[in-house]
């Protein structure tokens, strides 16, 4: 069974009505798209702008619903899981945003923002927290230091690293990344995909990894899959 089966999506959004049209129109963001990610993997997906690939992410995150069809993660629907099955879903499938900045509360201290899915999914006591705080801050490549700093002391690229840091902080089984290295330079973007690709072969996560950079995408996947904004009617 794959890990995560997007299966025939359609997906629109209203735009506002104007002028005398009394019709409302709509904006089709996705239409029949499937996709299949394995466990493990790392599946890229490109397409130009407005092709619907922000859109897919979120959809899978289950924070949109598709209009038609279904999105199964390990053959659980994920819009219709409830109760303690959408809480199970909420650990195992994570996303890491373009905009490092904004994905942070600027007043929160970097050691906070990773610690609050652990706290409110693991019962830890706080001297756990901290040292599970610290291994991230390890493991992403930053210091056990870092966790005092407030997100306007540091860069983009650490920032994005605590980004990663608390995205993987609950073992998730797969890693959305939305354009998560577009707004870093080269040479901090190459750091951050090699620092995915050692996360991925330790803990094996698969990734969604969405951009719009080729050359990105063909280091990091396994497969490629293009979103066609031209292919709907
Ligand atoms: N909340 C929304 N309301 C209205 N239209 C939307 C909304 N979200 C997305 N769209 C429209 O849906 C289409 C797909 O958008 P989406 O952001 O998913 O594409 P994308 O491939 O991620 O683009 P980009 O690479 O520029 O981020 C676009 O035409 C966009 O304007």
């Amino acid at each position: 069974m794959s890990l995560l089966v997007v299966n025939c999506v359609t997906k629109s959004y209203p735009l506002r009505r104007g002028g005398w049209s009394v019709k409302p129109k709509h904006v089709l963001a996705l239409q029949r798209f499937s996709l299949r990610v394995e466990a493990g993997s790392c599946v890229g997906l490109v397409g130009s702008s407005g092709s619907g690939k922000s859109t897919l992410a979120r959809l899978i995150l289950g924070l949109d619903h598709p209009d038609e069809g279904q999105i199964l993660f390990e053959g659980v629907d994920v819009h219709r899981a409830g109760g303690t099955v959408r809480q199970q879903l909420r650990r195992d499938m994570q996303i890491v945003f373009q905009d490092c900045w904004s994905a942070l509360n600027p007043r929160w201290t970097v050691g906070r923002s990773i610690v609050e899915p652990i706290r409110n999914f693991e019962k830890r006591t706080e001297h756990e927290q901290a040292l599970r705080v610290e291994e991230l801050l390890e493991l992403t490549g930053l210091h056990g230091c870092d966790r005092h700093k407030y997100p306007h002391q540091m860069s983009g690229g650490q920032l994005q690293r605590v980004n990663i840091a608390r995205a993987i902080a609950l073992h998730p089984k797969l890693l959305v990344l939305d354009e998560a290295v577009s707004s870093l330079d080269r040479i901090v973007q190459v750091q951050i995909l090699n620092l995915l690709r050692e996360l991925q072969a330790r803990f094996g996560m698969a990734y969604l990894f969405i951009s719009h950079d080729r050359e990105a995408v063909h280091f990091m996947a396994d497969r490629v899959v293009t979103m066609d904004k031209e292919a709907r009617s």
